[in-house]
Parts: structure tokens; sequence; C-alpha cells
């Protein structure tokens, strides 16, 4: 019985309970009660300070704070270590990404500080003693804006923003977002390639303007408008625009907005490094689809309010024709380049024959050429389709072209008519596309047809421009 009373014994005996008493915590997972416990413990010993960062601030901007914390908070470890969290598959097979989820809380250790954050709706909450404050806050924010800018560099995933129909007075996040994947590129498009490399000169030295737009007192913002028939490439071109610069896309359905604040909110509530597109633009014009009147939409070109931000933002519109737009929306300044869509011409059939088909040359080639400077035209879209559909084999896409050129084609590039899809009627692909037939539906025929009467088979032997590229003196200052 005396060894009961032996100090050496009863350490042993002390130090063999807490080595099992660790590991039943540890093994049952008691040990995250205790430290929760043991938290709130703390917790009455210190005042905390608590800082809100609000996703909108009182104009109903995107706070990019926000956004920079919630990209660092989602890359931090404790986010997959704590209580409940959200789990999304990622772009390589097999990756799991862990995200926020809303009322979540996170811990972070930054220079010995123990700092909280609580995922809020719409808002991101930081709590930290206040004798850490002082010291560690202003560090703490410039090590989260340095990473979320790494991680931002870093995987630059795109996405398609669309708007949708707001509900009563909840206004906010009116934006639904997608990955945005469009693999168009500059490359990819049928496109002069002089014109090709001014746009992309033109946007290069957009990028570099900042200091020179500020200087000016001017929005640090760039306006293209697309114009040409349907199919000509320009939702194409859009994509390429924004893969170009790696911006996110938010493509505005005016149907879909309620008057003009609801678009002027829409554009404060898009996000800088952005491609802002507006589609058909001249049809919610002369149709008048859309609540939202001229002058909202002049102003939202204008981008008066972003100004404040001075954030880099390409405005895209898209027209089939600018013939009968009010000049007011064209004005320099409103559009800073006009950039025009024409029908297929031999060149960019051959672009396309290579791209679509690997063809450099053929001996279709020259009956092809012929074909288009006897004035017919189909769109690239059209040409597209054909070849697609008889990309096994060469010879047969190009007899299915040259067929679909002389029946559907005849006379469109020389008069540069079938401007619009709704003014022709689609140009469905009909029939059998293989065997050289590619035949075209008749309705786009018929419509060429009556046009050529009308017109006493007027022809202009390729008379056609092609993408004309008219900057309108803005470019000089973009560089
Ligand atoms: N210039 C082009 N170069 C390469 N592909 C093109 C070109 N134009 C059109 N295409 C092809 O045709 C299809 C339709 O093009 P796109 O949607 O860009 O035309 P669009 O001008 O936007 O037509 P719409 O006015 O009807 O919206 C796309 O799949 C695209 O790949
Ligand atoms: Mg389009």
């Amino acid at each position: 019985m005396t060894i009961l009373y032996n100090p050496f014994f009863l350490l042993f005996i002390t130090f063999v309970f807490l080595f099992l008493f660790r590991v039943v915590l540890i093994k049952t997972g008691l040990i995250f009660t205790v430290k929760k416990k043991w938290r709130l413990f703390e917790d009455c010993f210190h005042v905390y300070q608590l800082f809100k960062v609000p996703k909108f601030n009182e104009s109903m901007q995107r706070n990019q704070l926000y956004h920079k914390v919630f990209v660092y908070l989602n890359s931090l470890t404790s986010v997959e270590d704590s209580d409940f969290t959200n789990l999304f598959t990622g772009k390589k097979p097999n990756e799991i990404l862990p995200r926020l989820d809303p009322n979540q809380i996170i811990e972070d250790d930054f220079l010995g500080a123990k700092i909280l954050w609580i995922n809020e709706d719409n808002n991101l909450v930081l709590k930290i003693r206040k004798a850490d404050k002082r010291r560690v806050l202003r560090p703490y924010v410039q090590h989260i804006h340095s990473i979320s800018d790494d991680l931002d560099e870093k995987k630059r995933d795109l996405k398609l923003y669309m708007n949708v129909v707001g509900h009563g007075d909840d206004q906010k996040g009116r934006w639904r977002c997608v990955p945005f994947t469009h693999p168009s590129t500059f490359e990819t498009i049928a496109m002069e390639s002089d014109l090709k490399n001014k746009v992309k000169s033109d946007l290069e030295s957009f990028l570099k303007a900042k200091q020179y737009y500020h200087r000016l007192g001017r929005v640090w913002k760039r306006s293209y408008l697309l114009y040409g028939p349907s199919g000509t490439g320009k939702s194409s071109f859009i994509a390429a625009l924004a893969n170009f610069l790696s911006y996110d896309v938010y493509d505005i359905d005016l149907s879909k907005v309620s008057d003009d604040s609801d678009l002027k909110l829409l554009l404060l509530q898009s996000s800088a490094k952005s491609v802002i597109v507006i589609e058909d633009l001249d049809r919610y014009l002369s149709e008048k689809s859309t609540a939202v009147s001229l002058s909202g939409i002049l102003n939202f070109m204008d981008g008066m309010l972003t100004s404040s931000c001075g954030e880099e933002r390409v405005m895209v519109f898209t027209m089939n024709g600018k013939d009968h737009v009010d000049q007011a929306v064209l004005r320099p300044g409103r559009i800073d380049v006009h950039i025009h869509f024409p029908l297929c011409d031999f060149t960019a059939f051959k672009t396309l024959a290579n791209s679509y088909l690997g063809l450099k040359d053929h001996k279709l080639f020259p009956q092809v050429e012929e074909i288009f400077q006897n004035g017919s035209s189909l769109s690239p879209a059209e040409i597209g389709e054909l070849m697609i559909a008889n990309r096994n084999s060469p010879s047969r896409a190009l007899k299915s072209v040259i067929h679909a050129l002389q029946t559907d084609g005849d006379g469109r590039g020389a008069l540069n008519i079938g401007r619009r899809s709704t003014e022709n009627g689609p140009r469905k692909l009909s029939g059998e596309m293989g065997e050289g037939s590619g035949v075209f539906g008749k309705e786009g025929a018929n419509a060429v047809k009556e046009f050529k009467k009308l017109y006493g088979l007027l022809r202009v032997k390729s008379s056609r421009k092609s993408q004309s590229f008219d900057l309108n003196g803005d470019q000089k200052e973009g560089g």
C-alpha cells in the first residue's frame, strides 16, 4: 500500500490519466466542445470590437472590400475546419471547393491576434479584441488585399452575369451569374486581320489609359457599337473581347429592366473590369419594347454614375443596322468605336474554311471566289453551319456552300440585305446537310428575289465594304 503514497507513482498515474483523457477528447471529438467552451470563457475577460463590411455601399454600389474579404476567407483552411460549410465542385476533376455559408463563423490568426469573421446576409463582420485592434487591423486589411489580389489574378474564372426581374423593393442582387466559358477568341473570328489588330491595340491602349482618362475628368470606359446582319459574329466578338481582356460579362436584357433608375442600379451593381453588353439595342429603341426611356439609355451609356469609382468598363452595344437609330445614341463619346460586321466575303470564307475544315486551298476555291465576286453572300454563321455539317468531306462542304450561295445567297452580299433574322424570318437550315445539298429554307431566298425585283437586279460587284473601324477621335486619347 505504501506504493500509493510514492510521489513518483502518483506523478506517473496523473500522466497516464491526462494522456488517456486527451486521447478520449481527441478521439471522440470532445476536444472541439472543450475549445469552444474555453473560448466563451476567455471572451468574458476581453472587450471585442466589431467591424461590418457590407456588400453594397449606401448608394448601392458593390463594396470592393467585401469581395476581397470573401475571396480571402474562402481561401483559408479554417473554412474547411469550421462546423459547417458549403462544398462545390471545382474546375479540375475531383476538385472540391469549400465556400462560406451564411452565418458561418471563420477563425483567423494574424500577428498573434485571433480574428473572427461572421458571414451575415450581405455583410461580413470582423470581430477583433480591442486590445489587438490598433496593432493589427490596418496591416490585416492590407494583408487581405494582397492575398485576394493574388488569388484573383491566379484563378480568374470569368463570369457571365444576367439581369433578372426584380421583386418588390428588393432590388439587391439583381444579377445572376454563371461561369463564362465561351471559347471564342479573336483568332477564331473571321474578320480582317488589320481590323482585328486595330481592335486589340485599341483595347490595350484603353487598359493603360487610366491616368489619362482621370486627368481629363472622364469616366474610364470605352464603348463599342457592333452592327451588321444576323449571324455575322457580333456576339462571338463580344465573347472574344471578354476573353482577351479577362473581363466578366454583364449582359443586360432591357426587357427585364423596369425603368431608368433600375438600369442605373444594374450599372452600379456591376463590378470593375467588366464588359457591359446590350444586344439588339436598335430593336429595343424602334419597337419601344423596354420600359427604359431614350434618355435613360443615354445616361447609362455615359456611365455617369460609375465616374466616382473610376473603374474600367467596356460597353458593347449590338445592332443590326444603325440607320434608324437616334444620332444622340451614336455620338462620339457615347460610342467610341463603330465596327461593321458584314456578310461573308471570299477572305472571310477562306478563314472559315481553314478553321472549320482545315483547308488552306482547294480546287473549288476559284469557283467560290467567282460567286462572291458576283455579289452573292451568306452570313458566316450560315456558311459555318454548312461546313460543320459536312466536316468529314471538305469537297462536299464546299459544294454545299456553293449551292447555298447560288440559291439562298444570291445577291445578298451586293445588296446587303437580310439585315436581321427578324426582317426576313430566321434563315433556318433545312433539308439534308450531306451530299452537297445544304439546302436553305426558301423564306430568305424569296425575300432576296423580291428585293431584286424592286431594285431592278442591281448588282454591285463586291462594293460592300468589309468591317469598318471608325474611331471617333477618342482613340487618340486611349494611347
Ligand atoms: N465572323 C465570324 N467568324 C467566325 N464564326 C462566326 C462569325 N460570324 C458568325 N460566326 C459563327 O456563327 C454563329 C453565330 O454567330 P453570332 O451569334 O456571333 O452572330 P450575331 O452577329 O451575334 O448574330 P445575331 O445578330 O443573330 O445575334 C456562331 O456560332 C459563330 O461561331
Ligand atoms: Mg448575337
